[in-house]
Parts: C-alpha cells; sequence; structure tokens
C-alpha cells in the first residue's frame, strides 16, 4: 500500500483524500489542517488522522471535539508520497522541507511550473514522471485543455489552438471572492497563464488563451478551436472522445446548455460533492469547417476534474504501476468514473 499524506485538506485535499482511501493500493495516513472548521469535522467523520502545523493549537482543536494525531511533519515523515493541496504560493514554501525528507511529493495548479519542475497530465506524460522526487499537477482549466487537445493531437495533429476561458468567480464555499456582478477580463492581456501552463506538459502545442471570471461558482467553460493538420469529420472527432475515459459528452438529447443544468446533472448521478472529474464537452457543439477547423464548447468542473489526475501522479511517481491506461482504469474504476455521454 502506498502511504499518502494530504498536506492541507481543502477543497482539493478533500476530495483527493477520498479518492486515495477508494484505491485499492493506497491509503491516506494523514490530513492537515491549520485551524478549526467544517473540514476538520469531515477528517474526523472519515477517520483520517489530522495532524496540525503548529501544536500550541491542539488544545483548541481538542475542546472543539476533534483529535489531533500530531504535528505535521509526523505526518510527513511517515509518506511514501505527500500531496500538498495548500493555498497557491504555500507549496513553494513546503518544498524545502519536503527536500530535506527526501519525500515525493506532488503539487497543485496554484503553484509555478519551477515549484515541481515536472508538470503532470495521466494521459499526455504519465511515463516521464518515474525518476522525479516532485511533480505538479496542472490546474483545473490546464488539466481540460489538456485532456482535449492531446487527444485531439494524437488522433488528427494539432497545428494551433486559440482558447477562451470563461472562468468560474470563487468556489461554492468562497464567500469572500467575487465578482458578484461583473464580467472580469481576468487577465485583461494576452495571453492568459493557461496557455504557457499547457506548453508545460505539451510544449509543441501552439496555443493562444484568454481569460475572464464571471459571478458563477461551478464550473468553467470554455470555447475552443483548434486548426488541424488532417482533414476529418464531426462523426470522427465525436468517436475519438467516446473512446477517451476522462473526457464526457453532454449529449443534445439531454437538453443541457449551462453549467447550472450540468450540475443538476451530477448530482442526480449521485456523484460524491456533484463531482464531474471528466470534461464536459458538449456534443452540440462539437463542429468541423473546411475539414481543419474544429470547435467545441467544454466544461470544467475546477475541484473535481484534478483529483483522479493526482491519483495517477501518485502511482507515476512511486513507480508502482508502469502503464498510464493501467493506472487510469484502476483510478476510474475506484471513484466510479464513467464518463458522462
Ligand atoms: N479550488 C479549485 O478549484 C482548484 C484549486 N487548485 C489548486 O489547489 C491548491 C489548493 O487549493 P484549494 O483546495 O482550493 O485551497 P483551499 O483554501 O480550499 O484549501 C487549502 C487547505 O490548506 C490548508 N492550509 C492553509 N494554509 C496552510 C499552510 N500554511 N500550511 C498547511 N496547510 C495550510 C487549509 O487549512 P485551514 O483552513 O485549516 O487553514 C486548507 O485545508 C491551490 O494550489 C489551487 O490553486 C487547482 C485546481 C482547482
Ligand atoms: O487553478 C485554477 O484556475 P486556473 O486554471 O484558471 O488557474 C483553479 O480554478 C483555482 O483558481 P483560482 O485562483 O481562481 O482560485
Amino acid at each position: 500500500m502506498i502511504k499518502v499524506a494530504i498536506n492541507g485538506y481543502g477543497t482539493i485535499g478533500k476530495r483527493v483524500a477520498d479518492a486515495v482511501a477508494a484505491q485499492p493500493d493506497m491509503e491516506v495516513i494523514g490530513v492537515s489542517k491549520t485551524s478549526v472548521s467544517a473540514e476538520a469535522y469531515i477528517a474526523k467523520e472519515r477517520g483520517y488522522p489530522l495532524y496540525i502545523a503548529d501544536l500550541s493549537k491542539k488544545p483548541t482543536f481538542e475542546k472543539a471535539g476533534i483529535e489531533v494525531t500530531g504535528d505535521v511533519d509526523a505526518m510527513l515523515k511517515a509518506a511514501d508520497v505527500i500531496v500538498d493541496a495548500t493555498p497557491g504560493g504555500v507549496g513553494e514554501k513546503n518544498r524545502p522541507i519536503y527536500e530535506k525528507l527526501g519525500k515525493k511529493a506532488i503539487f497543485q495548479g496554484g503553484e509555478d511550473h519551477e515549484v515541481a519542475g515536472f508538470s503532470f497530465n495521466a494521459h499526455a506524460n504519465y511515463n516521464e514522471a518515474e525518476g522525479h522526487q516532485f511533480a505538479r499537477v496542472v490546474s483545473c482549466n490546464t488539466t481540460g485543455l489538456v485532456r482535449v487537445i492531446h487527444a485531439m493531437d494524437q488522433a488528427f495533429g494539432v497545428e494551433r489552438v486559440r482558447a477562451v476561458m470563461v472562468r468560474r468567480g470563487a468556489d461554492p464555499d468562497d464567500v469572500k471572492k467575487g465578482p458578484i456582478d461583473a464580467i472580469v477580463l481576468n487577465p485583461a492581456s494576452i495571453p492568459s497563464h493557461h496557455g504557457p501552463d499547457l506548453q508545460t506538459v505539451l510544449p509543441h502545442i501552439n496555443i493562444v488563451t484568454l481569460a475572464m471570471i464571471v459571478p458563477t461558482t461551478f464550473m468553467h467553460m470554455h470555447s475552443i478551436q483548434m486548426d488541424l493538420k488532417k482533414e476529418t469529420t464531426r462523426d470522427e472527432v465525436l468517436k475519438v472522445f467516446e473512446n477517451h475515459s476522462r473526457i464526457g459528452l453532454v449529449r443534445k438529447t439531454m437538453g443541457i446548455k449551462s453549467n447550472a443544468q450540468l450540475r443538476e446533472y451530477t448530482q442526480d448521478l449521485g456523484r460524491p460533492r456533484t463531482d464531474l472529474w471528466e470534461n464536459g464537452v458538449f456534443e452540440e457543439s462539437v463542429s468541423i469547417l473546411d475539414g481543419k477547423e474544429f470547435y467545441c464548447f467544454q466544461a470544467i468542473h475546477q475541484e473535481a476534474d484534478v483529483v483522479p489526475e493526482n491519483i495517477d501522479c501518485i502511482r507515476a511517481l512511486v513507480g508502482t504501476v508502469k502503464d498510464p491506461e493501467e493506472s487510469i482504469r484502476m483510478t476510474n474504476e475506484a471513484l466510479g468514473l464513467v464518463a458522462i455521454g
């Protein structure tokens, strides 16, 4: 069993912890928090040993009825792999600690590529992880882009990509963030960071991205255009997506044309936390013009799509499963991830 510690039990950390616990070859040896909050009670409920960085806060946790197993150092020492899911920028500060302990660690998309020196996506570069001490699972938007662009590149060759990201303003529990009545160019400059970020995984892709944020909390929406090297048809593209285990199709017959309806659907499916782990490509939008021009809309659930990638990244770093397809299959099966559509 691979012993996994989750440093930072928040939006991403709590999901990764549950995903680790579901795997046949992994166990959660601990999760960490800095303060008492609802998520600390969830860790208790799930039976995950809780560690805190500052042991002087132990009485505060215990007064709230939450047992503290020890300090974060003890948790890190006991782990084979650390998933760092602390807020963006904290991972960079944690890196020297992991280095000193000689532990393998996975950072999230809020950290720069340089923090790990290797950026990861299971379908695109699983085998390149071997031998690395550190990896970074690219951000939610970049993960969504990598999946669809890599699949199209494998099938038809990608000449260039132009994509616009309409990003959710905040996560559902993030009451302090906005906007609440604006469409914010974020950034106003072009390109946004997503294109260069994608190139940390797929360096040969010619891509320019633009991004803005809007007053929603559930999912980003991407508008993607690609020029392909080989001529193809809409049906062939749909087949590529149907055969990809982490690209789902929002079928025209479902009548879903928004993030809100898609959320209702994932909820009705009984997905944990309503998570859409896969890309949600809108079937109706999939278009090929003049044989080589591809267009689509896709929904990306920001809290969820990086979760299975973290699980595959653990196996890729440890080297226990050499075949990416086998790891992806194991992860999907344990999560109950059967792509929609
Ligand atoms: N949210 C999203 O949609 C996505 C986020 N990411 C990336 O994932 C990472 C985590 O983001 P997210 O889960 O949203 O963050 P959250 O703020 O939801 O969770 C962060 C967790 O880290 C803990 N924490 C805070 N400060 C420290 C610290 N100094 N040391 C250790 N733990 C700390 C918090 O505990 P406490 O509350 O007790 O302080 C909390 O449990 C970021 O890099 C982000 O960019 C990637 C894809 C999507
Ligand atoms: O990594 C993310 O977005 P990004 O791909 O736009 O950088 C997550 O949605 C977190 O973004 P946030 O920095 O808006 O919380």
